[in-house]
């Protein structure tokens, strides 16, 4: 589809008088895209894990519960849903956890939708760059073999075969997002890390393996993707969610250090040092924007001094 053809609906308010489902509202993405789909129109529906704080329209829910996920299911009657719930740290300890959260959680979740009494017009998973593994080309598109190099990427890529059961009976897309951050990101991924210690005015930083490059976006650009998706992508399809542009992680202390105004120490601590680890992820956004247009990415700086400053 050329940029032309895309729908004039696209940054209006395609969601009016539509329910929308996010799993996992309270997760770093949920709460930005919870605000999107907000603004487009939609009344928002999520949920949350066991325990968490409810409110209007937030529901309790353990996805490994098949049960209960159908129960959500018949109360909600989604016409779009995000599925955003899942273990999201690739360095997770508990394999087990991981493949029953990522895949079995999901299948129970396209169960239910697919045997609802409404069916969705859209339903967007969050799967991972991470699938591609130490890919031998520079620039990963979708064409790209996934070659996963650790669980977290397995489950996620396995989650993807599974959809494909279901895609005969529910409009499924994949998203592939690579790396993104912002405001509210757990501080055991990268970027918040490094943030945190420059807040803190710390010296020093001890991370581990120190040869490793990311395309990282705007977590409000992300939430903004997925919202265009779930509007127009062609159902079966797989998209990267990426900026297009990559950073060493000298390149990012670099940033950082420019915008704190002083220089961290960096160290490598073993215990930070994944086994298996995916050195460099850069990724091509042509198949999504000629699907949902261009994505004004923000700079990295600014996302970073975002952060910096919250
Ligand atoms: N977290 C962390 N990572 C470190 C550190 N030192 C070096 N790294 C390296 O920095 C890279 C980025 O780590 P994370 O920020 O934890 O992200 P990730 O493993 O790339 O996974 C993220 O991106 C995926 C998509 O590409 C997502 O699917 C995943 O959920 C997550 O957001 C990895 O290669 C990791 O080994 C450290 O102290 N902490």
């Amino acid at each position: 589809m050329a940029t032309d053809d895309i729908p004039a609906f696209i940054g209006g308010r395609e969601g009016e008088g539509r329910r929308a489902l996010i799993t996992g509202l309270r997760g770093f993405t949920g709460y930005y895209m919870a605000q999107e789909l907000t603004a487009a129109g939609y009344r928002v529906y999520g949920t949350v894990m066991p325990g968490e704080e409810l409110g209007p329209d937030i529901v309790a829910l353990d996805l490994c519960d098949r049960e209960a996920v159908a129960r959500m299911v018949d109360e909600v009657q989604p016409d779009v849903v995000a599925h955003l719930a899942g273990i999201a740290f690739v360095a997770h300890t508990n394999a087990e956890l991981i493949y029953r959260v990522n895949v079995v959680g999901t299948r129970n979740l396209l169960e239910a939708l697919a045997n609802g009494k409404h069916r969705p017009t859209s339903v967007l998973l969050a799967s991972s760059a991470n699938i591609y593994g130490n890919a031998s080309v520079a620039v990963i598109d979708e064409n790209v073999v996934p070659a996963p190099a650790n669980d977290y990427a397995v489950s996620k890529l396995a989650m993807e075969y599974m959809a494909r059961l279901w895609m005969d009976k529910l409009p499924i897309t994949i998203a592939r997002p690579f790396n993104y951050t912002g405001v509210g990101q757990a501080e055991n991924f990268l970027l918040p890390k490094i943030v945190s210690h420059f807040r803190r005015n710390e010296k020093r930083i001890e991370l581990g393996n120190l040869a490793i490059a990311r395309d990282f976006s705007d977590v409000r650009m992300v939430a903004r993707a997925y919202r265009r998706l779930l509007a127009v992508a062609p159902a079966g399809e797989a998209f990267n969610v990426c900026s297009g542009s990559s950073h060493s992680l000298a390149n990012l202390i670099d940033m950082m250090s420019e915008i704190a105004g002083y220089h961290i120490d960096v160290h490598v601590n073993p215990a930070f040092v994944r086994a298996n680890d995916v050195l460099t992820l850069s990724g091509s956004n042509s198949k999504l924007t000629a699907v949902i247009g261009q994505l004004d990415p923000t700079p990295l700086s600014e996302t970073l001094r975002w952060m910096y400053l919250a």
